[in-house]
């Protein structure tokens, strides 16, 4: 896996199914909304840029939300969120392909697909603004190779945020021509969330890399950190799902809007 730890078994099993999981026999042909036209404006609206994200469940949440993903989505969008992501992965997380089309017919931001694309067909599965690859995932025996689906990514018309979690990770998702870079707070080899990552991994991304914070991010706190790090944009679920409460305790354009409406001084 690029490195000699051990993957959680979680996470093992999620591979074992991508690696398995067929892709579509047509090719997409996306006109993608630009992601970074919208942490653009964003900004310029005085706004954090945050992708937040639909995750019905996931293997480290606590509970599930049965609500409309659609009516999740149109609220994420109220409180401010520049672009969405949405999860496609159906046995772990909950997601569908047909759910991310429907969420993209109903918002005009962009949407990020969140999966475990492994080999070429799979990028053809349903069309997106953004589609996300895992590089601790590629250039293994069985799988893609990073540089080659980057560019078949790109041929379709899709943007790409290229996710890492190490320095080395960086340096090869920056080497095979990543122009949008993710760093996971998240340890894919343990599920734990550490946001030291983010502040270790940001330095060593070249000017010009769009740099994405993800996971365990909670709090305007948080955000501050992570801009400070240097972040141009953030990726947020869970803070934002709040998967353990009750519906009707639950609001997600709030959950939203905290986030996107902290200051780099938050504390
Ligand atoms: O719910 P959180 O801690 O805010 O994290 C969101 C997102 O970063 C996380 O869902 C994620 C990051 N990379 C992934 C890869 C696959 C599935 C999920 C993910």
């Amino acid at each position: 896996m690029g490195d000699s730890e051990e993957i959680a078994p979680a996470v093992e099993s999620i591979l074992a199914t991508a690696r398995e999981r067929g892709g579509a026999d047509g090719r997409v042909d996306v006109e993608p909304r630009s992601l970074t036209d919208a942490f653009a404006d964003a900004e310029a609206d005085g706004r954090v840029p945050v992708i937040a994200e639909v995750k019905p469940t996931s293997p480290t949440a606590v509970g599930e939300r049965t609500e409309d993903p659609v009516a999740l989505a149109e609220q994420m969008v109220e409180g401010g969120a520049a672009a969405l992501s949405v999860l496609t992965e159906p046995e772990h997380f909950g997601g569908s392909a047909a759910t991310l089309a429907r969420i993209r017919e109903a918002v005009d931001v962009p949407v990020l697909r969140k999966d475990f694309v492994l080999h070429e067909e799979q990028l053809d599965v349903v069309e997106a603004d953004v589609i996300l690859l895992i590089v601790r995932f590629l250039d293994e025996p069985g799988t893609g190779d990073l540089a080659d689906l980057l560019s078949a990514a790109r041929e379709r018309g899709f943007q790409v945020l290229v996710e890492t979690h190490t320095a080395d990770e960086l340096a090869r998702a920056v080497e095979a021509g990543a122009e949008i870079v993710g760093v996971n707070n998240r340890d894919l080899a343990k599920l734990a969330v550490d946001l030291d990552t983010f502040e270790r991994v940001a330095p060593d991304a070249p000017e010009g890399v769009t740099l994405v914070a993800e996971s365990g991010i909670q709090s305007p706190a948080d955000v501050a950190r992570m801009r400070r790090a240097g972040a141009d944009a953030l990726l947020v679920g869970s803070a934002i799902m709040d998967h353990g409460a009750p519906a009707e305790e639950t609001d997600v354009t709030a959950n939203t809007r905290r986030l996107t409406t902290a200051t780099t001084t938050h504390e």
